[in-house]
């Protein structure tokens, strides 16, 4: 992360700490609740820059046998990490995750997912996240990631038309 940051302010419309999140698009795999396949993630705006979700370890989430597989875990933490920038303005998009697995996850068990804003330059948003299983001191998997500040209009504009939501999006609802 670089040395010189950005002053960090909550954007006033943002949602306020312990309230529901809205999904970055009701078909994301990750917080979609529409989504067919995907986490279905739950995502609560946390004190100051962070986000925190809950996922229970599901059957069909198995990579080595009995625990989680790494690519699950890894588009959680992303999608739990691509919702703090919310908190401070535009949408931003991964343009760089790194995830340390520290501990098998065990199916069965309740992921807890937090992720915190560290720094902010220019369009760049340094976010840390942790993963445990019910103890914060013992965490399980922690991630670094840089999301970049998007105009969402824009970004999707030549991929909106593939979106499950296109009708919706493409009739101008809701706002991209
Ligand atoms: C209602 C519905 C709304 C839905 C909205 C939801 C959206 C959110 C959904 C989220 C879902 C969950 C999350 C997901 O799944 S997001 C899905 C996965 N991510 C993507 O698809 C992103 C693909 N990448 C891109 O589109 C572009 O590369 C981006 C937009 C990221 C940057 O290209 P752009 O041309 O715009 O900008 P720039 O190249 O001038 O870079 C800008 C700055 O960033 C620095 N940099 C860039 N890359 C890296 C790197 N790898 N390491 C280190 N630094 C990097 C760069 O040096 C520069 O720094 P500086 O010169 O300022 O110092």
């Amino acid at each position: 992360m670089p040395d010189e940051l950005d002053v960090l302010e909550r954007h006033p419309k943002t949602s306020e700490p312990g309230e529901l999140m809205r999904p970055h698009n009701m078909t994301c795999f990750g917080c979609g609740p529409e989504s067919p396949h995907g986490l279905h993630l739950e995502m609560y705006a946390g004190e100051g820059f962070s986000v925190d979700a809950k996922m229970p370890v599901q059957q069909w989430m198995e990579g080595g046998p009995g625990v989680i597989h790494g690519g699950i875990l890894s588009s959680a933490f992303d999608d739990v990490m691509g919702m703090t920038p919310r908190l401070i303005g535009p949408a931003a998009v991964t343009a760089h995750l790194q995830v340390d697995f520290l501990q098998p996850i065990p199916v069965g068990k309740t992921l807890h997912l937090h992720a915190e804003i560290l720094g902010k330059q220019r369009r760049k948003i340094y976010v840390e996240g942790v993963a445990h299983l019910g103890d914060p001191d013992r965490p399980v998997a922690r991630a670094n990631g840089l999301f970049v500040q998007i105009d969402v209009r824009a970004h999707f504009a030549d991929h909106v038309e593939n979106s499950a939501k296109a009708a919706e999006y493409l009739g101008g609802k809701p706002q991209l």
